[in-house]
């Protein structure tokens, strides 16, 4: 099942290799870059066209109706609303304490310079629907852009059964503030909501995960909008010593294993005779799971487990892979944190499972993957805000900056830029 790996092996086949970082081939790339070009110049019509072709769903107007959105409310279970509600409030309140307000820097009778913070003004989110729903990743999406002040949300998804989005992707989208929902899936709605058609306005920015055409489209169309990031298959990291219980480690392993055949769950365990428990209980616990089959490959191709000889090496290992989440599940877990340089989540302790922070936590889930944890952070309200500087002079202030700007523009044989200073005080 998973593989052992000595520590030399582990850096060659998972840090120093050159893992491909892109998620989707080539052969993803031209259909896509086919789809968003035809979707530049026929809008609506090819939109339709490949809602038709990929997700079946032929119809007039692809926007979920006012009355669709009501009636999702009656096709949700309680409970499950309630637990909607409850992460949401939860969600709500750790992007909540992200927030900042436009700042002064500097403030004399000669100067004043600041930063203004703005929301985006229009946001579209992909929730992805080929395979499974998640009502957790609209929440995780919405909310942040709604506490940042963006003024309109559009979420966009496919109709998996040809005909509506599923009722507790609606129910989840109304909690969390989203304003138009449109049944339109993979790079067609990348396109849409990246150049707009006559249904659909185009947005600002486009967040939000996907299989390999969303992440190929998201790609393609960086520039005319912004994106959050291209997000590859799920990974987990756990770092355990012999305090570590060997069914919850497996559990955690397997719980990533399970959404993608590419998800990848690695181990670093100080002890032998635990990291053979550990093992030995991913293949029992496998057994049990409904998807057990993506388990399987993806622990048997992606998954790895190496023996390490201290905490300090398992971390270094962690640092140089940066993991899109760290689980540390040993001794005083909570002083090790200082350790941790590059990692997009951190799991503390026995009791804190990864999928505590899929749903429930507080947490964004949208999180960097392979690698770029090392230059990159996962979804926060800060993708939804603009920073503009801002600086004002008097002429007393210029009057003082005038040599320095003079002589910096000169040094760059840039002659407009003194005149710029030296035209103002002349008089
Ligand atoms: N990182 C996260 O936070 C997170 C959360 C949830 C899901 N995910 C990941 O998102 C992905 C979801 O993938 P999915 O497939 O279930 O749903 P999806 O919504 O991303 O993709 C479905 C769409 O793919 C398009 N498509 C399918 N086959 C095509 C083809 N041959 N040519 C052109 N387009 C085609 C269709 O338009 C379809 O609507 C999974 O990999 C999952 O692990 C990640
Ligand atoms: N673990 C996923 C991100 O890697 C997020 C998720 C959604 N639902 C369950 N899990
Ligand atoms: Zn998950």
């Amino acid at each position: 099942m998973i593989r052992q790996y000595s520590q030399k092996e582990f850096k060659e086949a998972f840090i120093a290799a050159k893992t491909k970082k892109q998620p989707f081939d080539s052969d993803v790339l031209q259909t896509v870059k086919h789809i968003l070009d035809d979707i530049r110049n026929r809008g609506d019509e090819a939109v339709k066209e490949y809602t038709k072709k990929f997700d079946g769903l032929a119809a007039a107007s692809l926007l979920v109706s006012k009355k669709e959105r009501e009636n999702a409310w009656n096709d949700v279970a309680p409970e499950v609303i309630t637990a909607l509600k409850k992460a949401a409030d939860n969600i709500r309140s750790f992007h909540s304490k992200q927030l900042q307000t436009s700042r002064v820097m500097e403030m004399t009778d000669d100067i004043v310079s600041g930063q203004l913070f703005r929301p985006l003004e229009r946001v579209g989110i992909y929730v992805p629907g080929g395979k499974a729903s998640y009502p957790s990743t609209v929440l995780m999406n919405a909310i942040p852009a709604k506490l940042a002040g963006v003024k309109k949300i559009v979420m966009t998804t496919p109709a998996r059964d040809g005909k509506n989005i599923p009722p507790v992707l609606s129910v989840a989208a109304d909690i969390a503030g989203v304003d138009t929902i449109y049944k339109i899936g993979g790079s067609q709605a990348i396109g849409a909501l990246a150049y707009g058609t006559e249904q659909i306005e185009a947005v600002d920015k486009i967040v939000g995960p996907g299989n390999a055409y969303v992440a190929a489209a998201k790609s393609l169309v960086f520039g005319d909008v912004g994106i959050d990031m291209i997000a590859g298959p799920s990974e987990v990291a756990i770092i355990v010593d012999e305090s570590a219980h060997p069914p919850y480690v497996a559990a955690d392993l397997i719980a990533q294993a399970e959404h993608d055949e590419k998800a990848r769950s690695f181990l670093f365990c100080t002890s032998k005779a635990l990291l053979a428990k550990t093992l030995e209980e991913v293949k029992r616990q496998c057994e049990e799971l409904p998807r057990k089959d993506i388990a399987e490959i993806s622990l048997a191709n992606e998954g790895a487990a190496v023996l390490v000889d201290t905490i300090d090496e398992a971390f270094s290992l962690v640092n140089a892979l940066a993991p899109e989440h760290l689980e540390i599940q040993t001794k005083n877990a909570l002083h090790h944190l200082s350790k941790v340089k590059n990692a997009g989540s951190v799991f503390i302790g026995h009791h804190t499972p990864e999928a505590v922070g899929d749903y429930f936590a507080g947490p964004n889930h949208v999180l960097p993957t392979v690698g770029t944890a090392r230059f990159s952070s996962g979804l926060s309200v800060d993708d939804f805000i603009k920073k503009t500087t801002y600086v004002y002079y008097s002429e007393n202030a210029l009057r003082q900056a005038a040599p320095y700007v003079e002589t910096l523009a000169q040094e760059e044989e840039l002659d407009g830029h003194a005149r710029a200073v030296k035209v103002r005080l002349e008089q």
